[in-house]
Order: structure tokens, then C-alpha cells, then sequence
């Protein structure tokens, strides 16, 4: 086994324990989480808050190698900690955390940040950016692509060739028809039917989905 790379995870809510059980022991050498709400942490996993973001860059000057991942659900809020955590620490590695039950085609690219959480399948073609979130038993079918943060829930499912604009998320157990564009800052609902385009900031739900209203960047959908 070679050397283990040492592994921050940023955010110890309950995503932080998903994302802690994603982390392939022998690959990492998980160090603990930084979250900045000291209530907000896992419970009963017994591993270490090691403080706030702000101790990331006195954290990789101890351990350079070390390399970092954001466990928070929610789109927006995911890119603001990464755009924070750049500024603090302009050098920090982010690392692509896979559960090792996931099955991965071997032609596919996934950008630094993505979490794979357990059970997902991505099919061949298909390109994941950075900080996307993979949610559990997600299937991504062959040639998507996903755009910088955004997020599947639970049992989505997509056909080939769609493409997700950066932090739209899909809804937990929807289905996307092949050949589907789904645009920036999008939310489908929960267990929709895309048929049919989607251009930017809708929300969109129902069976066949349709766009209900426009959101505006950042706006709650969890
Ligand atoms: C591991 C994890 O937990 S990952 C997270 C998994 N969770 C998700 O993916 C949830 C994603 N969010 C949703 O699906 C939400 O329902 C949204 C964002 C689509 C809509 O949220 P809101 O705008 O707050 O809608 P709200 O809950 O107020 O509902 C408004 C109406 O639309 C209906 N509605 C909301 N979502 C849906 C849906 N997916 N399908 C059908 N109808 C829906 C509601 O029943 C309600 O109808 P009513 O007025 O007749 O009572």
C-alpha cells in the first residue's frame, strides 16, 4: 500500500459523516472535519473537529500534502466555502472522493471536489466538474456532463448525453430522457420526468416536469 494522503473534511453535519463513510481508508488518512458551527457535527462517530475554516492554511502548512473535501449538501453554499477555503488556502488540494462501491466507467473525468456517495453508477463519456455532488444509487448514464457544483439527491437517474448546468441539483429519485439540457441554477423536484429543456433558474417538478417559478442564486431548495 503506498503512502496515505492525508484528508480534511470540510462541513461535520450529517452530509460530513455521508462523506466520512465515502473516504476509502486505504487510499486516505482521514485527519478529522473543520466546521465553523461547533453544534452542527456528526454524532457517534467518535472522529475529531479540529476547528473552524479559518485553521485550514496553519493545517496545510503542518501537513502539505494533505488534500481537502466540502461535505455541504446545498449548491450554493458549497461554492462559497470553496471560494472562502481558496482565498484562505490559494494552494489547497481538492480531493475526489469515491465510495468504493460506486461503479465508475474507466472514461470518465471527474473534477477535484466531486463526492461519489455509495451505490452510484457514471457510464462511460461522462464528465463530472468540480465540487459536484453524486448522491446515493445515482445513475448517470453514458456522455452527461455536470457542470462545477451541482448536486443529484438519492435514486436519480439519468439517460445519455445530458448535460447539467453548474449548481442546478436533481431532485431526489427524478429521471432526465436522454439528450436533456438542464440549465444553470436549476432545481428539478423530486421524483420529476425531464422531457423537455430546461433553461436557467427554473424549478421544475411533476410527471412530466414542468417549470413552476424562477429562482434566484442561493435560494433554499432543501
Ligand atoms: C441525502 C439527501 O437528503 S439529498 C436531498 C434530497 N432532497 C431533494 O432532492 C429535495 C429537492 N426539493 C424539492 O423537490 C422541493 O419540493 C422543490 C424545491 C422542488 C419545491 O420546493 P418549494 O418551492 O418549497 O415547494 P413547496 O414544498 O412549498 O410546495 C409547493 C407545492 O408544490 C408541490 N410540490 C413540491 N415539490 C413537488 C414535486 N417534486 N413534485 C410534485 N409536486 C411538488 C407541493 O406538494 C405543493 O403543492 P400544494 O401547493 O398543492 O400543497
Amino acid at each position: 500500500m503506498g503512502e496515505r494522503q492525508p484528508l480534511l473534511i470540510l462541513g461535520a453535519g450529517a452530509h460530513g459523516g455521508v462523506v466520512r463513510d465515502c473516504v476509502d481508508d486505504r487510499h486516505f488518512q482521514f485527519m478529522g472535519y473543520l466546521d465553523d458551527r461547533p453544534s452542527d457535527r456528526p454524532s457517534g462517530k467518535g472522529e475529531p473537529v479540529l476547528g473552524g475554516l479559518d485553521d485550514l492554511p496553519v493545517l496545510l502548512r503542518d501537513y502539505p500534502h494533505a488534500a481537502a473535501v466540502i461535505a455541504i449538501g446545498d449548491n450554493m453554499s458549497r461554492r462559497r466555502v470553496a471560494e472562502r477555503a481558496q482565498s484562505l488556502a490559494p494552494g489547497v488540494t481538492w480531493a475526489r472522493i469515491v465510495h468504493p462501491t460506486a461503479i465508475l466507467s474507466v472514461h470518465i473525468e471527474i473534477g477535484p471536489g466531486t463526492v461519489i456517495v455509495a451505490g452510484s453508477i457514471v457510464n462511460c463519456g461522462s464528465s463530472l466538474g468540480r465540487h459536484v455532488l453524486i448522491n446515493t444509487g445515482t445513475i448517470i448514464d453514458h456522455d452527461n456532463s455536470m457542470d462545477d457544483f451541482a448536486s443529484t439527491g438519492p435514486g436519480v437517474s439519468t439517460g445519455g448525453d445530458v448535460q447539467i448546468g453548474s449548481l442546478s441539483h436533481i431532485g431526489i429519485g427524478a429521471s432526465v430522457r436522454h439528450g436533456i439540457r438542464i440549465g444553470r441554477n436549476c432545481v428539478i423536484g423530486g421524483k420529476a420526468y425531464v422531457d423537455r429543456d430546461v433553461g436557467d433558474n427554473w424549478v421544475s417538478f411533476g410527471i412530466p416536469a414542468r417549470p413552476q417559478y424562477q429562482r434566484v442564486l442561493g435560494q433554499s431548495y432543501l
